[in-house]
């Protein structure tokens, strides 16, 4: 197995007068292909963890390496083609468009970046992929919060990435719709081969395998000890 994205000694501080320390210094190595789950308590640091290692908060200190490059120093614009490109979101929000149809919201990562070239039917293969396949030209406001959120999942894999990041995806449904959603992104990134970086508190996925960070006051820890190589 070989890393895709190295977190080393990284902290971060909200308040540097107050000195609150939200998340201790750690270093964490992710291999290409694997689930990682975030677990820890609300307010622990979940999201500030996961907005660090997918190059959406710069961290108070140490470095996030992707495929070997220095994430935070590299210029504004490839760090935007990266988390564009080669990294996908997916909020408990949605974050989707209302006005828009679900076809033209999984369209905007190519309208975003239209020098990567994408096969013509790929959102076709995308949306089938997440059953969504005669959905595509409603607008998503028409859509219940399950099939918003498959829309969401379609458009982070449009450009296929190489990791998908996501905050609590199933944290708006109701807890059948939730495990639904969550095996299939899950099954879904398995068999792409796609690196998942996911906060949930989704408690059937411990059967799944996977690798567990957790946040306990500010410290990170890891079900497999080579995945975190050292916390202070
Ligand atoms: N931009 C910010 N400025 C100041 N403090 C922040 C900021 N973002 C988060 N925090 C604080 O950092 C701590 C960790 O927040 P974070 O959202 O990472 O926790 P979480 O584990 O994801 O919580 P939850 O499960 O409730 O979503 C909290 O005390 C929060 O108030």
């Amino acid at each position: 197995m070989t890393a895709i994205l190295t977190a080393n000694r990284i902290n971060k501080k909200y308040n540097p007068i107050s000195a609150t320390l939200e998340l201790a210094t750690c270093s964490l190595t992710l291999e290409r292909g694997k689930t990682y789950i975030i677990k820890g308590k609300s307010g622990s640091g979940k999201t500030t963890l996961l907005n660090i290692l997918g190059g959406m908060d710069k961290p108070s200190s140490g470095t996030v390496f992707y495929e070997g490059k220095s994430f935070y120093e590299l210029s504004d614009q490839e760090q935007s083609r990266i988390r564009n490109e080669e990294f996908g979101f997916v909020f408990q929000s949605y974050n989707l468009i209302p006005e828009l149809t679900a076809y033209e919201n999984i369209k905007l990562p190519v309208f975003f970046n239209p020098r990567k070239k994408v096969k013509s039917n790929a959102i076709f293969d995308v949306a089938a992929e997440m059953g969504i396949g005669a959905l595509l030209q409603r607008k998503t406001y028409q859509l219940s919060g399950g099939e918003q959120q498959r829309v969401a999942i379609a458009r982070a894999l449009m450009m296929s990435p190489a990791i998908i990041f996501a905050d609590e995806p199933t944290g708006s449904l109701d807890t059948a719709t939730s495990r639904m959603i969550a095996d299939l992104l899950v099954r879904t990134v398995r068999r792409r081969g796609t690196t998942l970086v996911i906060v949930t508190h989704e408690e059937h996925l411990i059967d799944a395998d996977h690798i567990e960070i957790t946040i306990d006051s500010g410290k990170v820890s890891a079900s497999e000890d080579t995945h975190v190589l050292f916390g202070i």
